[in-house]
């Protein structure tokens, strides 16, 4: 290196710049800018430069101290025994360097050092405080010497023990362990945000470090967070361990959770091995893990391995590749899909991500694309973690390139040319072309033909999975026109499968005008909106004629169910469609529709608690179907409450308000009654 001093003093100046600010954002707000691989370059250049110059050293430089200062808001706790960092290891070679230091400070000759090894949790870590068995404090790391007390938010975690189980108790125990997020909930929380308009994060990190430093814990309390101990802090206790795998036994004993991939080890070779095999597993677990954590396991001899600035000498972090890597936005493409969604999808230059090659990202919607700001272009962190679809989750500030296009929603689907739907307040846009387009031909037809739409018996799955292949059938009304001769011909469909399902086929035909608009699958129109559709027009010309404003006005039918309707039958191709099948004989008798009993007409009903027989909407449908209103809540005008186990404040009102409580045998019972058309 042919630099001279002073140019080292400015880079280290602006190392340490950059990397405070990035503590701040990552510590504080919750909000990173760099990824984790860029901010980890940067501590590692910097620590280079400081060793090779130690005049360079602060004393407040970033590579001497852990976390940031706690934040305000929450009182700040001491804590007795500081909260460190770890040292990383990026590859092999250097976990193999720490295995030979630590033998070397030992004095020891032999390979065979006992070493217990557990996943590095991606989260937050908290240390917990239990006097007598009872939690008296919890919190966070802040800057390793006072962290913010979040005892109150703590609580609110079902794997945080309120007491300790057992009696042999210790007076006094400080836990230390990892607040996380597993994928599932994270990918939930984050989807409410994004339709709520709410803070949508980062990564499962920084959901769990964020949720946990709320100022209200009921907002903590809502959040999918979990607690996983991996360190005794202090004990005060009779028993003394040897071992830090013998402290973990003992912590499973009074209740807490400890990480069922921990593991003791001997010797360097052994550690690789369980270092490579958690890698390997990595991918398949439903928590972001960001490497290995490695610890000296006999207690003595970390007492005497001791400590550096910012973290143990006994223990390591072997860093695993990161989940987010930056990468050019080189285009847009927009995918439909099998219920007609349009899901913009992005075309990266390929990128390394965890190991494996990355070059499609999903952007969600619209709205996603409005929040990341992002344009074809720029530079954007993507981010893949376990089998989640990796995800553009920011733009990198600054890089916007002077050629970069704004991105484009297609006004037409990108399959069938159909012009798309976007409806006020959702953030998706869809194809409405139900019944003609290519992307959303299987789950028309499957649902044309079910049960509780035309009921072609025979009409299975696998049989429509093979009509779509040879592209005998591309609508509904294709079904109609298909010969026995044809279908003998298929694998696994002798003569007489083919002969009874033209004979369904026929016997559909007579259907009914409910069933009919049920079976066109239109988005959001259930059997009891057909049934409600059906009555409220009489004839299924009127229906297609229907402005919005008409639509709205049928029972049950709200703006959102109003817009998919007129779309529908807005869409040419859908029409023709329809036009076919009527050509294809399909009929019904329109008289039938209002001669539907309707018993329940003007009632309305409340279902609570869980029902065997069937789903609560399944229940709630059938009731539609019969002219009932069904409501969330109980007041003096509900006519009935069908109550199933686990019914509970609205059990409580009803019979506080002398409103009949129907159990699900006798609901079964009434429901065969009115559904025969005997008025109750
Ligand atoms: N992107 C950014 O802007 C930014 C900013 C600051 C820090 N960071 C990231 O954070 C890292 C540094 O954070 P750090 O100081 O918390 O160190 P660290 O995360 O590398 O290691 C220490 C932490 O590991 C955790 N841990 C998980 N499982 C553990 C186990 N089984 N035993 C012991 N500890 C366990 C604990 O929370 C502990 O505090 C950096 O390497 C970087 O990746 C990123
Ligand atoms: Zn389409």
């Amino acid at each position: 290196m042919s630099q001279k001093p002073p140019e080292l003093h400015e880079e280290a100046a602006r190392l340490r710049a950059e990397l405070d600010d990035a503590n701040y954002r990552y510590y504080v707000l919750d909000d990173p800018t760099l990824t984790d691989a860029d901010y980890d370059r940067r501590l590692r250049r910097l620590q280079e430069l400081e060793s090779a110059h130690p005049k360079l050293v602060t004393p407040d430089s970033p590579t001497q101290r852990v976390g940031a200062a706690p934040a305000e808001g929450f009182p700040e706790v001491r804590h007795a025994v500081p909260m460190l960092s770890l040292d990383n290891a990026f590859d092999e070679e250097e976990l193999v360097a720490f295995v030979r230091r630590v033998n070397e400070r030992l004095e020891r000759d032999e390979d065979d050092l006992t070493f217990c090894c557990e996943p590095k949790l991606d989260g937050a870590a908290v240390s917990l405080v239990y006097e007598n068995g009872v939690l008296v404090s919890g919190a966070t790391r802040g800057d390793g010497r006072t962290g913010e007390g979040i005892t109150s938010n703590l609580r609110t975690l079902r794997s945080v023990p309120l007491k300790l189980r057992g009696d042999a108790l210790p007076q006094l125990i400080e836990v230390r362990g990892e607040v996380y997020m597993r994928h599932s909930g994270f990918e939930a929380l984050n989807e409410r945000a994004r339709k709520e308009g709410s803070k949508v994060f980062a990564n499962p990190r920084n959901a769990a470090a964020g949720s946990l430093r709320q100022l209200d814990p009921r907002i903590t309390a809502r959040r999918p967070l979990e607690f996983c101990a991996y360190q005794v802090a202090r004990i005060d206790d009779g028993e003394m361990q040897m071992t830090h795998s013998a402290h973990m036994a003992r912590l499973r004993e009074f209740g807490f959770r400890t990480s069922p991939e921990l593991a003791r080890v001997e010797g360097s070779e052994a550690l690789l091995d369980y270092c490579r095999r958690l890698g390997e597993k990595r991918e398949g677990l439903d928590y972001d893990i960001d490497g290995a954590v490695i610890k000296v396991d006999e207690l003595r001899l970390q007492r005497e391995l001791g400590f550096v600035a910012r973290a143990p000498r006994w223990a390591i972090a072997y860093k695993f590749p990161a989940q987010e890597q930056t990468t050019r936005l080189k285009a847009v493409e927009f995918q439909v899909g099998r219920t007609g969604a349009i899901t913009p999808v992005a075309r990266l230059e390929p990128v390394t991500v965890a190991g494996a090659l990355v070059s499609n990202a999903t952007l969600h919607n619209q709205d996603e694309i409005a929040r990341l700001g992002v344009m074809v272009g720029d530079r954007v962190v993507i981010r893949r973690a376990g089998d989640v679809i990796p995800q553009v989750v920011r733009i990198v500030e600054g890089e916007r390139p002077e050629d970069a296009r704004p991105i484009e929603f297609p006004t037409h689907c990108p399959v069938c040319d159909s012009k798309v739907e976007r409806i006020e307040g959702e953030a998706v846009v869809r194809c409405p072309a139900g019944l003609y387009c290519a992307a959303q031909r299987k789950e028309a037809l499957k649902h044309f033909a079910s049960r509780r739409a035309l009921d072609i018996d025979g009409l299975g799955t696998k049989l429509i999975d093979q009509l779509i292949e040879r592209e005998w059938v591309k609508t509904p009304a294709d079904l109609f026109h298909l010969q026995a001769s044809e279908l003998e011909t298929l694998p696994r469909l002798g003569q007489k499968s083919a002969d009874n399902l033209i004979a369904a086929l026929e016997k559909s035909k007579r259907t009914t005008l409910p069933r009919f608009i049920y079976a066109l699958g239109i988005r959001e129109v259930g059997e009891a909106t057909a049934g409600n559709l059906a009555r409220h027009f009489g004839t299924l010309e009127t229906l297609m004629k229907a402005g919005l404003e008409d639509l709205e006005a049928v029972e049950d039918v709200g703006p959102v169910v109003a817009a998919h309707v007129h779309a529908f039958f807005a869409e040419e191709h859908n029409r023709d469609t329809v036009a076919q099948l009527i050509q294809a004989g399909v009929t019904w008798e329109e008289a039938e529709v209002s001669a539907r009993p309707q018993p329940l007409s003007g009632q309305t009903w409340v279902l609570t608690g869980t029902l065997e027989s069937m789903t609560r909407d399944e229940g709630k449908a059938r009731l539609q179907a019969l002219g009932a209103r069904v409501s969330g809540s109980v007041s003096r005008k509900t006519a009935g409450v069908v109550a199933g186990p686990g019914a509970g404040s609205k059990l409580a009102k009803a019979e506080e308000l002398g409103v009949e409580v129907l159990d699900e045998k006798a609901f079964l019972a009434r429901l065969a009654d009115w559904e025969k058309g005997e008025a109750s």
